[in-house]
């Protein structure tokens, strides 16, 4: 099974990702827009990087009750992007809600249900009064998103095996929570696993972020990472 990169472009400014963008722009495909980027520059960066010939995936991780998240999912429905998150811990309806408006507004977006974060581990979820294995939880989650009539999960890369035995071959899983091999540790991503074994375990994309950025040549980090993947 293919799997391709996502840059998770988690930078202070532009002007820090204008020469990683412009770099990369022929072998990358895909580059992550997420809180940090997008509350600094809204929609017209969305548009912006698109216009360099990259796919967006936007990750808002959206919600909210179900009539928000809908709407949200309307307002956002013409930027060019390929890729959406909503918080399957929304639930069941407002999953709907969401499917249903992605699929009025703009068929061709694969929305993503995140289930549980790559950066909980099973004292995280206790804290939560979840006393669950991250594994259950993204089992039981991955199973209400699609009921709820989604094509496609964020979850780690430790979840993917489990997920491939119970949801329909052509789920996509994206997985975050990739840090490459002596790399591990000292973050915040506590459910983790390298570039490769999360390609071969059956991720379809693997998202990348401070990996890349934070090397001395990111676009040269990037690089090594999509050889890995082919
Ligand atoms: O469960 C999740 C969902 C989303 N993310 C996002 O992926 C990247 C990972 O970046 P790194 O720097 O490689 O840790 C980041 O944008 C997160 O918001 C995630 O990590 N886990």
């Amino acid at each position: 099974m293919p799997c391709d990169l996502i840059l998770a472009l988690d930078v202070p400014d532009r002007q820090q990702a204008a020469p990683i963008l412009r770099q990369l722009r022929g072998s990358l495909r895909w580059v992550k827009i997420g809180l940090q980027m997008f509350t600094a520059y809204g929609p017209d960066y969305v548009k912006a990087v698109a216009d360099e010939g990259f796919n967006i995936f936007l990750d808002l991780k959206l919600h909210d009750i179900p009539n928000t998240v809908a709407k949200a999912v309307e307002s956002l429905a013409p930027l060019p992007i390929g890729m959406l998150t909503i918080h399957t811990s929304g639930g069941r309806e407002m999953m709907a809600a969401a499917r249903a408006a992605q699929q009025q507004t703009k068929p061709d977006l694969l929305l993503l249900g995140v289930t549980v974060l790559t950066s909980t581990d099973a004292s995280g979820l206790a804290e939560l009064g979840l006393t669950i294995s991250p594994e259950a939880q993204v089992s039981r989650l991955g199973r209400l998103a699609t009921d709820a009539g989604l094509r496609g999960l964020v979850c780690s890369p430790l979840e993917v095996a489990m997920l491939r035995q119970q949801l329909p071959a052509d789920i996509q899983l994206v997985t975050p929570g990739i840090r490459p091999a002596g790399e591990a540790g000292g973050d915040d991503q506590k459910r983790i696993m390298t570039p490769a074994e999360a390609a071969r375990t059956g991720s379809s994309y693997i998202v990348v972020g401070r990996p890349i950025l934070k090397a001395k040549d990111p676009a040269a980090a990037a690089r090594a990472i999509l050889a890995e993947l082919s």
